[in-house]
């Protein structure tokens, strides 16, 4: 018996990010938007507990348990006096280190397959508990669709979606850790009495409605002149989207991967296109939102 749980990747459209708090963690405005792109994990009993992985990027994902899915099968047993004794496989298609959650996704996927293989009967707010102990990121890619995370970005408020809205991913050479990019966030607003994060009415509006042109005005994300500043050459592959004929780029939480908002499914093939001629990026991606949260197959 086996439970395979697909799990999506995410962009954050609005990174609004406040002063550093006493905890070390930055107080945040962060509308999550979660995007077609996939890991899926799938447990079965065994042993003892074992990860393998598989896919783009796989040799550079822990698999001791360090990695997000094993201590989420760790902390659910333990609150349930199960023995955590399965195998996980993640089967990987977010980019590794890329600023879209999929570690984050990992850990919910493996979360909501190993409550389903024990019938814990856990409750969904145990779940989100278990979740925002894993990481700032998890409660949303258990969640899906779009919300707007607070605090540290696990207190999550659902948001409506009117619409589709048609994204291009340009995958960067290698990843950037997102505690660095926080600490260059800090160096960079040294002496500035950074304001307190409050998510755009406008970006609500735009989500709400549907509305890809208005979104792309109200794209914001404060991480992008950190992610700048330790990756330069990210400005190239955002005016190789821009100038192919996106209608905003942004980058993508902590990046590297950079984001493109395209006017329909047309433009984003033309775009992705684009970006993977121009030689800025190793690969190109297309995707469309709301994308449902962690779900069982
Ligand atoms: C950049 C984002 O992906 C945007 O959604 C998230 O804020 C990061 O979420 P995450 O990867 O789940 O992060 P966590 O595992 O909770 O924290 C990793 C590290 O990121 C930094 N961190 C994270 C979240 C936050 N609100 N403030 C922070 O300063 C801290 O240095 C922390 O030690
Ligand atoms: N299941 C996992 N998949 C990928 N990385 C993992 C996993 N578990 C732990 N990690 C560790 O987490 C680091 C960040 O990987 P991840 O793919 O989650 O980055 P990210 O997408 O930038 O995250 P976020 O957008 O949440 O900041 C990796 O370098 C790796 O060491």
């Amino acid at each position: 018996m086996s439970v395979t749980v697909r799990v999506p990747a995410k962009v954050n459209v609005q990174l609004a990010v406040g002063g550093v708090r006493e905890d070390g963690y930055h107080d945040l405005a962060n509308v999550f938007l979660a995007v077609g792109l996939y890991d899926e994990v799938t447990v079965a009993p065994a042993e003892t507990l074992t990860v393998t992985c598989s896919g783009p990027g796989a040799d550079q994902v822990p698999l001791d348990r360090t990695n997000l899915a094993a201590r989420a099968a760790e902390l659910l047993a333990a609150r349930h006096g199960i023995d955590p004794a399965v195998h996980i496989h993640i089967a990987k298609d977010i980019p590794v280190a890329g600023g879209m959650a999929g570690g984050s996704a990992d850990g919910a996927g493996a979360l909501l397959a190993c409550d389903a293989l024990w019938s814990t009967g856990a409750s969904r707010d145990e779940l989100l508990d278990i979740c925002a102990e894993l990481g700032s990121d998890v409660p949303f890619s258990l969640v899906g669709g779009a919300a707007l995370g607070t605090g540290r970005g696990e207190r999550l408020t659902v948001l409506p979606v009117g619409g589709a809205f048609h994204w291009v991913f340009a995958v960067a050479d290698g990843g950037l850790s997102t505690p660095a990019v926080y600490r260059e966030f800090d160096r960079l607003n040294e002496g500035v009495d950074v304001p307190a994060p409050v998510a755009s009415p406008m970006l609500l509006d735009a989500l709400g409605t549907g509305d890809a042109a208005a979104l792309a005005g109200a794209l914001a994300n404060d991480l992008q002149p950190a992610a700048l500043s330790l990756r330069p050459s990210l400005a190239d592959t955002l005016t190789a989207g821009t100038e192919a004929g996106a209608l905003a780029a942004l980058v993508s939480g902590s990046g590297p991967t950079t984001a493109f908002l395209a006017k329909d499914s047309d433009a984003a093939a033309v775009i992705a296109e684009t970006l993977l001629a121009s030689g800025t990026c190793r690969s190109a991606r297309v995707a469309s939102a709301p994308a449902q949260g962690a779900t069982i197959l």
